[in-house]
């Protein structure tokens, strides 16, 4: 019965990404319908987790209820499914503050995501936090009857709607606290109406939730529709329910009594996840602190780990006691192993404790030190012994690692031991050396470990200036991922060798080599003074290279410059990067250069010039200043 506060009951439309969430659910989710049940059970077990944890400072709440638990059932003759919690529930500002109003930045990551995928398949919904929506994937109609729990609190609310623009509102007496979901099958979804199907799909994706998923008893035998009422009551009384699932605290359970299947499942629900983890690792530590880690490495990134999600990291439970107390993993892991999923339950801390409090809290400190150690310890570990999934991870996860060489000095050998390149001494773009292999191959008297940048592979393996390294069978490092010149900014020396850019500074030549550079330095002189007469000051100096064969040139860089193609990246993301005029190197050997002495007509001596600076422009990934004068220029000189 609808009580006398106004307003009772209200129509109001989805906020506009949330319509578009609803619509592209009902309209293009086909495969694995069956998650809407995993996602409704999550937030059923969030509900309880939550009331669990207030409840701690305010035991009323739980007054007459102590036992939580999740229960499902259905209704062939009203082909309706039935999931009902006795958590937290809502009031009415919850309700539509949670459901269709506020569209979380998942809601916007959801639709991002869905757009580049071609196939949208239903199971990624719930790693954007919109996973109540999936109901609709199966429901043409989804009613909620919430109660909060909350002593004061004698009415509910029900909200209702169709998914297709509008919901209602309206105040209604729910006997108990918690929500209780029903949804009213779409007509071709009867293989859900089935407690043999519904039996199975907990079995298989909710097995791990902490709290019991109870469905009617012998509900193989019969369609349950007398268990649960649609204004949310059961008649039945707790004799006639089932446990369906495990329900316990995984972790709290010791490792020898735990199967592979169990880390496996427990894993996919904790990170809505529906493949395999890599590995995992869960310990238990004793003493003046104690705390229990369970951790995992995902086998593929997660939808959101690069699209921005920096300020809303999840993924990590922290649990004092065995009560959830917040989504923690800003606090307890560094953000570049924010692809770790897991658990942390620690004994120590105080239940009553605060975001804010977290931050400063030293126990935490060590816990999180001990997470971080724990988790390198597990790649290290594939890095050893599971080659495969090893690879995986670094094609997955090896360029958000490459953060942790700035961002966590402690750990920087130890990251950088991980790290995987591609090399000159590999024969594709696959990035498989390690910077100990490159050592393990360096010749006597090498004590730098070379590399190149590029934007591309392509670029980083055609530079020019790997020439002499070819000629000489020196490895040289391919980095092309655009972390790479960040992270070298922070990696200067590995195992007491230095690692160095081809393109920067001056290249070690042993004696004979170096007095036939400078014989061929000293013969080129004119040729130099009249290259920097005719580039002016679009160049600060013009050299003769000692890294080049077979190029006519290429850009050299001082051991301070930024490569020419990171420059331009930052500049386009808005950064103001000061001017620098670029050093030109020549090959004196080269036709092309030696025509800028021969050449008699000054305007076609200007043009090669010209062209031979903006050729070491492109290869270096630069930007030209003027596009169209070049190939113009270019025209000219093909023509002439
Ligand atoms: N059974 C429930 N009891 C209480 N509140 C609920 C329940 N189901 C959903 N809600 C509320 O609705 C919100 C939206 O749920 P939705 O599944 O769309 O995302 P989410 O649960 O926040 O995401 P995530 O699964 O990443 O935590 C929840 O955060 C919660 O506040």
């Amino acid at each position: 019965m609808a009580t006398q506060t106004a307003p009772q009951t209200e129509t109001r439309p989805f906020e506009a990404e949330v319509a578009q969430v609803l619509h592209l659910v009902t309209h293009s989710l086909y495969s694995h319908k069956e998650i809407f049940l995993r996602e409704l059970i999550s937030n059923a077990s969030d509900a309880c987790d939550k009331l669990r944890f207030e409840s701690l400072a305010n035991p009323e709440l739980m007054s007459g209820d102590g036992e939580l638990h999740i229960d499902v059932s259905w209704d062939e003759k009203a082909r309706t499914i039935t999931i009902a919690d006795n958590g937290i529930g809502m009031n009415r500002h919850e309700v539509v503050a949670n459901i269709g109003t506020i569209a979380s930045s998942g809601t916007r990551r959801y639709l991002e995501a869905m757009a580049q995928e071609k196939k949208a398949d239903a199971r990624l919904i719930g790693q954007f936090g919109v996973g109540f929506y999936s109901a609709f994937v199966v429901a043409d109609r989804v009613t909620v009857l919430t109660r909060r729990a909350d002593a004061s609190a004698v009415e509910g609310v029900r909200w209702e709607s169709d998914g297709k623009g509008e919901y209602t509102l309206e105040q209604v007496e729910v006997p108990s606290r918690g929500t209780t979901i029903v949804l009213h099958l779409k007509a071709d979804e009867d293989e859900f109406l089935s407690g043999w199907k519904l039996r199975s799909l907990i079995h298989r994706y909710s097995e791990h939730v902490a709290f019991p998923i109870r469905m009617p008893k012998d509900s193989d035998a019969h369609d349950g529709s007398d268990e649960a009422a649609e204004d949310g009551s059961q008649s039945a009384d707790k004799a006639e329910w089932d446990t369906i699932n495990a329900a316990s605290a995984l972790w709290t359970q010791p490792k020898s009594e735990i199967s592979d299947e169990d880390y496996q499942g427990f894993y996919k629900s904790l990170g809505h996840d529906f493949a395999d983890p890599l590995a995992w690792s869960h310990n238990r530590v004793e003493g003046n602190q104690s705390f229990t880690t369970l951790l995992y490495l995902p086998a593929h990134p997660p939808f959101d780990l690069m699209m921005g999600g920096r300020d809303e990291r999840k993924g990590l439970k922290l649990y004092i006691k065995r009560v959830f107390v917040m989504d923690a993993a800003e606090e307890l892991l560094p953000n570049y192993l924010r692809f770790v999923r897991g658990v942390v339950d620690a004994d120590d801390l105080p239940l009553n404790v605060s975001r804010e409090l977290l931050q400063q809290n030293r126990q935490l400190e060590r816990i999180k030190a001990s997470c971080t150690k724990r988790v390198l310890d597990l790649i290290e570990g594939l890095a050893r012994n599971e080659p495969e999934k090893f690879a995986t991870f670094i094609k997955a996860f090896g360029n958000t690692l490459k953060e942790g060489i700035g961002e966590d000095t402690a750990n920087r050998e130890r990251i950088a031991k991980l790290l995987r390149f591609a090399s000159t001494k590999g024969d594709d773009a696959s990035r498989s050396v390690s910077l100990d292999d490159y050592i393990a191959r360096m010749p006597e008297g090498q004590d730098t470990i070379w590399y190149v940048t590029g934007e591309t592979h392509a670029a980083a393996a055609g530079s020019p200036q790997l020439e002499a390294f070819k000629a000489r069978d020196t490895e040289v490092l391919l980095m092309s991922d655009r972390i790479d010149e960040w992270m070298l900014g922070y990696l200067h020396e590995y195992e007491g060798k230095k690692l160095q850019s081809v393109a920067k500074g001056e290249l070690p030549l042993d004696d004979a080599a170096k007095q036939k550079h400078e014989e061929a330095a000293k013969a080129a002189e004119p040729l130099v003074a009249r290259l920097k007469e005719l580039l002016g000051d679009r160049v600060g100096e013009v050299r003769v290279s000692a890294r080049l064969t077979d190029s006519p040139s290429c850009l050299a860089l001082s051991d301070y410059d930024m490569a020419p193609h990171f420059a331009r990246l930052l500049r386009e993301a808005g950064q103001d990067l000061p001017d620098s005029k670029p050093t030109l190197e020549v090959n004196p050997q080269h036709p092309l250069v030696q025509r800028v002495q021969t050449e008699s007509d000054e305007a076609t001596a200007r043009d090669i010039a010209t062209l031979l600076l903006e050729q070491a422009e492109i290869a270096a990934g630069a930007t030209l200043p003027d596009p169209s004068a070049f190939v113009q220029r270019m025209n000219r000189l093909l023509l002439g």
